[in-house]
């Protein structure tokens, strides 16, 4: 019996670790043909052969998602090895958390280009293949901290994760009729994303915020159930925290 995720082709970036990871494992699981970008690729590797070794579907790209050229190279490979596309995940992020007063000014522009550009430039790559397919699916990952500045110390990656929620609302506005669009905004979540931050006092405090964290498992799921609806239904936006977690 298939579902409705056998054979569907899904871009994943951020795939080396974390929800991008754990979102590849999972729809590989449930017949989905995976295509990974991350930097790593190392990591890649490893993850691409234990999808195959369980009978799954999985190919990699080292991708830098501030390159477009990556970006599109990574889409293209999609294309050319199963036909089509009919997910991108824009997932690869960073989150450097500091007070505006220490000036992190390298990490605030990090945090731009691989939130923001990353996921501008996953758009300008896939968008032409789903116009010219006429179907397609953009899940872009958020975080709770684009709906609630988290302040003092997340006022850039808040920033970037408002802008991630506000370009996916305006490309469901530009796209909507035969595109969807979801938005997903995951409070703590165990991966690495809690070791991205260089100010001591911050990152120590992140650590420590995030032993609430659910696995990464559960944004995978949040994931499948978004692009297992009947295609005239667009899940917009998910949110979802741990239970224990107030922001
Ligand atoms: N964990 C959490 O609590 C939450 C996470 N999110 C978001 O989820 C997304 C995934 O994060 P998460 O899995 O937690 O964190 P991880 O740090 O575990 O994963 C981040 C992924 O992004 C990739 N990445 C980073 N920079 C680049 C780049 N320039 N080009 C390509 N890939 C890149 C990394 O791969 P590599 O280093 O190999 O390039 C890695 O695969 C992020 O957008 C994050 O903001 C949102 C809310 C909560
Ligand atoms: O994106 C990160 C989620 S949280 O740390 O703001 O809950």
């Amino acid at each position: 019996m298939t579902n409705s995720i056998q054979d569907q082709v899904v871009v994943i970036t951020g795939g080396s670790s974390g929800l991008g990871e754990a979102t590849a494992r999972l729809l590989a699981k449930q017949g989905a043909k995976v295509v990974l970008g991350a930097r790593r690729d190392d990591k890649l590797k490893a993850i691409c052969a234990d999808i195959k070794e369980t009978g799954g579907e999985a190919i990699y790209v080292k991708t830098d998602v501030t390159s477009l050229d990556d970006v599109k190279t990574l889409v293209d490979t999609a294309v050319q090895t199963f036909g089509k596309l009919d997910v991108i995940i824009n997932n690869a992020g960073l989150m450097s958390i500091a007070p505006l007063h220490e000036l992190k000014v390298d990490e605030w522009n990090r945090m731009i280009d691989i939130n923001i550009k990353g996921v501008l430039n996953g758009i300008a790559a896939a968008l032409p293949v789903f116009e010219e397919q006429e179907n397609g699916h953009f899940i872009n990952i958020s975080s709770v901290a684009g709906i609630k500045v988290f302040s003092p110390g997340g006022t850039v990656y808040s920033g970037t994760k408002f802008a991630v929620r506000a370009i996916t609302e305006g490309l469901r506005h530009e796209v909507g009729g035969k595109i969807r669009t979801t938005s997903i905004e995951p409070g703590a979540v165990d991966s690495e994303l809690k070791y991205g931050s260089s100010h001591k006092e911050s990152s120590d405090y992140v650590v420590d915020f995030y032993q609430q964290a659910i696995p990464a498992d559960s944004v995978a799921r949040a994931v499948a159930y978004a692009i297992s609806q009947p295609k005239d239904v667009d899940i917009n936006e998910i949110v979802l925290r741990p239970t224990v977690q107030e922001f």
